[in-house]
């Protein structure tokens, strides 16, 4: 029984665990995403006000995922979901070309902020089914990503909806947090 005991613990200790933040603007599609991870399923979903939170097992890792509401009046509590975060998902709109500069500034003040120097940083260019949607390569230079230095990041294309390059980005984050 003891030694039953301690190979559990053994399993339970050697899952690494990870906690995520993800942003993005309003609309760009973090609930769908988070549910989609979680569930396997799409899910309908209303703008958050708030934010959700779920646990999310890929491989060896324990994510914790949270999705907080991204509409302008509420940016201001972002900075509160820092703290202890080794990863930041940022989701965008590749087809809302109209607000890839708003995307852009809100990437970067982010990042400005201490508590997330050392955060990998996973972008999902998502709504790739869209057909005015951009190019990962298109939204890597618009969100200057180039632009920042010393910073692990990665842009992912995306359809929230169908799933499609969801599992590629955690895949990226768990070599990197290996
Ligand atoms: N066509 C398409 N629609 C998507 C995709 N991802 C999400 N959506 C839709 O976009 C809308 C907004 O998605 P949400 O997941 O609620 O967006 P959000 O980023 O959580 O928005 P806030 O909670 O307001 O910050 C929903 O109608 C989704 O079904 C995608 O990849 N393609
Ligand atoms: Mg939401």
């Amino acid at each position: 029984m003891g030694q039953l005991l301690s190979s559990m613990m053994r399993l339970v200790n050697s899952q690494k665990h990870m906690r995520i933040v993800m942003l993005g603007l309003d609309a760009a599609g973090k609930t769908t995403i988070l549910y989609k991870l979680k569930l396997g399923e799409l899910v309908t979903t209303i703008p958050t006000i708030g934010f959700n939170v779920e646990q999310v097992s890929y491989r060896n890792l324990a994510f914790t995922i949270w999705d907080v509401g991204g509409q302008h009046k509420i940016r201001p509590l972002w900075k509160y979901y820092f703290q202890n975060t080794q990863a930041l998902i940022y989701v965008v709109d590749s087809s809302d070309v109209t607000r890839m500069d708003e995307a852009r500034d809100e990437l970067h003040s982010i990042l400005d902020d201490p508590e997330m120097a050392d955060v990998k940083i996973l972008v999902y260019a998502n709504k790739q089914d869209l057909r005015s949607a951009i190019s990962p390569t298109e939204l890597t230079h618009k969100l200057n990503l180039h632009g920042l230095k010393g910073r692990d990041w990665y842009v992912q294309a995306s359809n929230a909806t169908t799933a499609e390059g969801l599992l590629e980005g955690l895949e990226w984050l768990e070599r990197e947090l290996r």
